[in-house]
């Protein structure tokens, strides 16, 4: 099957369950999935047991392999898990970050790996930091320079936690554009924690909405995102409308309590 199926997954903290039995249905290969659900819902835990940082247990299918079997080498250069942030005290230049990441994936670089690594800080709109330092940059090129280095790795599975949460108006559209590009164009699974409902809306194709770290409605998005899960899910009054565009857009009225 083309794509990720979650079976039976259990994982979570020494003392703490947080996801007790988690099944999903396809999450779709070329397509952006968007993980919804409010905070301490689990979608961090879910992505790091995705890539092998939290224990887990259950099965992974990726394209009819599981993930969990394989050694924890080759599952990291099948998978890619990016933070909400980049650690901190990398005494690197951006550029080198990348050829870095290139490097730890694995695959042998065509040519030269600084070229292809400034290719994709260009790509991104961010070449003119090519030379600052990682810990001179702000929130959002921090983040900027995160989603390079996991491109750069060619990932079969793309992992984005939060990737827009430093970025401004400008660059969610640009991030999440450049994301469904490659997703499509290498035909990966890519699942994105999205906050943002409206961009999720418009960006993903595919979305999955947890609450209390368990499946509360998958599919497409606008199928996901109704007045009924919102209310449910995020204890707000909301409505779904057409923007000038006639794509979907949630108009929050207020508590439900
Ligand atoms: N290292 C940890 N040790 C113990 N419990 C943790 C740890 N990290 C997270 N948790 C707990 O796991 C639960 C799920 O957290 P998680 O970070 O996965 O949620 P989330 O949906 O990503 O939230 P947010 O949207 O706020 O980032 C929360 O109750 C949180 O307190």
């Amino acid at each position: 099957m083309d794509g990720l199926i979650v079976t039976d997954l259990h994982t979570g903290y020494r003392k703490k369950k947080i996801i007790d039995g988690l099944t999903t249905p396809l999450l779709p290969r070329g397509k952006i999935t968007a993980l919804l659900g409010p905070n301490g819902s689990g979608k961090s835990t879910l992505l790091r047991a995705m890539a092998d940082l939290n224990p887990a247990q259950g099965k992974l299918a990726l394209n009819g392999e599981d993930l969990m079997t394989l050694p924890s080498a080759r599952r990291a250069q099948k998978v890619v898990y990016l933070p909400q942030s980049l650690p901190a005290g990398v005494h690197l230049h951006a550029l080198e970050s990348v050829i870095v990441a290139r490097r730890a994936s694995g695959s042998p670089v065509d040519g030269n790996a600084g070229e292809e690594a400034f290719a994709i800080l260009e790509k991104l709109g961010v070449a003119h930091l090519a030379m600052s330092y990682l810990d001179q940059l702000s929130g959002g090129q921090k983040q900027l320079i995160g989603l390079a280095q996991s491109l750069i790795r060619q990932p079969d599975l793309l992992l984005l936690d939060e990737p827009l949460s430093a970025l401004d108006l400008n660059y969610q559209f640009h991030v999440m554009d450049i994301v469904a590009r490659e997703t499509r164009l290498r035909n990966i699974v890519t699942v994105v924690v999205i906050h943002d409902i409206n961009i999720a809306l418009r960006h993903a194709e595919y979305a999955v909405m947890l609450k209390e770290g368990a499946l509360v409605a998958s599919g497409v998005p606008g199928e996901v995102v109704t007045p009924a899960n919102l209310a449910t899910v995020y204890g707000v009054k909301g409505r779904v409308e057409k923007c000038s565009q006639g794509l979907p857009h949630v108009v929050v009225d207020g508590l439900t309590t």
